[in-house]
């Protein structure tokens, strides 16, 4: 491998345990200059603590983390250039904006003239130029994180760390910081790992989503592949908004697939598809917004009852029963009224099958 090819964060194999816990198993990733990949997964799945191993707050029970080339195996946390932003802005309250900014450079006994042009440049990434003398009470939410960021890009660190960036801001704030957090990697390049359980932040913002479960990496992909091609049954009801529906199908006969008490014959190419597998039990993966809602009878479509429907401004989602399972079905217009029957006709092409036991996506390519 050429070292322009080699990557710039390479974690290999690694483990942490928690006493009888294990929290990480087995956790391998690369990461190319330049990247921002997202570590996503629910609560509790391990994706801190792997933040925490390559900013060196934590030390793992085994494998390795090489930044640069370089292992950083014993290397302590601050000796590592590498920026973290946690979750708590956590600046200083009684320093003005410029000293929070400066810490990390007075940290590393910068000359005071270079100090100043670099906190101002950092300011001015994150657009706050102008703001270095105010204190942080004076700061909107969104403000203080982004002087948070500036206080991590100031180091001009090798790799940026951001551990859920957004949660203590409310939902207006979160989009628009969601957007200045994405145009700063634009123009600043810094190669970024960022820890969210929330699929949109991560799908949003980062080229690269690693979907974390249970300690494991499940899949490593661009946004676009996790959403049209998840690996498991698990990533296709964890991204999207509102998350795929995930019903089980049980085979009657031939080209015929009961859900729950509702016999479902599709059209010849998805029957073909389902029947391939020559199982008797599928898990069927079906977008919201990938469902037309048809006439009862209308052939090749699926039978349900409307339960509830919300407004959502550009559409409504309509939540159904399919032979006692839940779907839930993105559609405009007028709702359907509450009590109702019809016709749910899938995208044939946007029909996602996986094993009912492992969970696997079939007809992976
Ligand atoms: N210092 C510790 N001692 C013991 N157990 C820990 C410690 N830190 C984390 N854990 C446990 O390790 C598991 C993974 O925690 P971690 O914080 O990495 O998860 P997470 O995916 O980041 O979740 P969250 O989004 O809730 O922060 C959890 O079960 C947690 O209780």
């Amino acid at each position: 491998m050429s070292a322009a090819a080699a990557p710039h964060l390479k974690i290999e194999q690694v483990t942490k345990r928690f006493g009888e816990t294990e929290v990480l198993k087995d956790i391998s990733l690369s990461i190319p200059k330049g990247a921002f990949v997202a570590l996503l997964g629910p609560s509790g799945c391990g994706k801190s603590t792997l933040l925490k191993i390559i900013a060196g707050l934590e030390a793992p029970s085994g494998g390795s983390v090489h930044l640069g080339g370089q292992s950083l195996d014993g290397v302590p946390a601050y000796k590592r250039d590498i920026g973290v932003v946690f979750q708590s802005y956590a600046l200083f309250p009684h320093m003005t904006v410029n000293d929070n900014v400066r810490f990390g450079l007075d940290m590393r006994a910068m000359p005071k003239a270079e100090a100043a042009t670099r906190v101002g440049e950092a300011l001015e990434l994150v657009k706050l130029g102008g703001y270095g003398e105010r204190m942080p009470s004076e700061l909107s939410g969104g403000q203080q994180q982004r002087v948070a960021l500036a206080r991590s890009l100031a180091i001009r660190p090798r790799l940026l760390l951001l551990d859920e960036p957004l949660s203590n801001l409310d939902a207006v704030l979160r989009k628009s910081v969601r957007v200045d957090i994405r145009e700063l990697h634009e123009r600043v390049g810094a190669t970024t790992v960022m820890v969210t359980h929330d699929q949109e932040e991560a799908m949003s913002m980062a080229d690269t989503v690693a979907v974390m479960a249970e300690g494991r990496i499940l899949q490593l992909g661009t946004p676009e592949a996790i959403y049209e091609r998840p690996a498991t049954r698990f990533v296709g009801g964890f991204v999207g908004n509102p998350p795929a529906s995930l019903v089980r199908a049980l085979k009657r006969f031939e080209g015929g697939w009961l859900f729950g008490d509702t016999i479902w014959r599709p059209e010849d190419r998805l029957a073909a598809r389902m029947d391939r597998f020559n199982r008797v039990d599928l898990v069927v993966g079906l977008r919201p917004e990938r469902i037309a809602i048809v006439a009862p009878d209308a052939p090749g479509a699926l039978r349900a009852e409307v339960r509830s429907s919300e407004y959502l401004g550009g559409g409504r989602l309509v939540h159904l029963d399919l032979g006692g399972q839940k779907i839930a079905v993105e559609a405009a217009g007028a709702a359907p009224k509450t009590g109702t029957s019809v016709g749910l006709m899938p995208d044939a092409g946007a029909v996602m099958l996986f094993d009912a036991e492992t969970g696997v996506r079939l007809e992976r390519e």
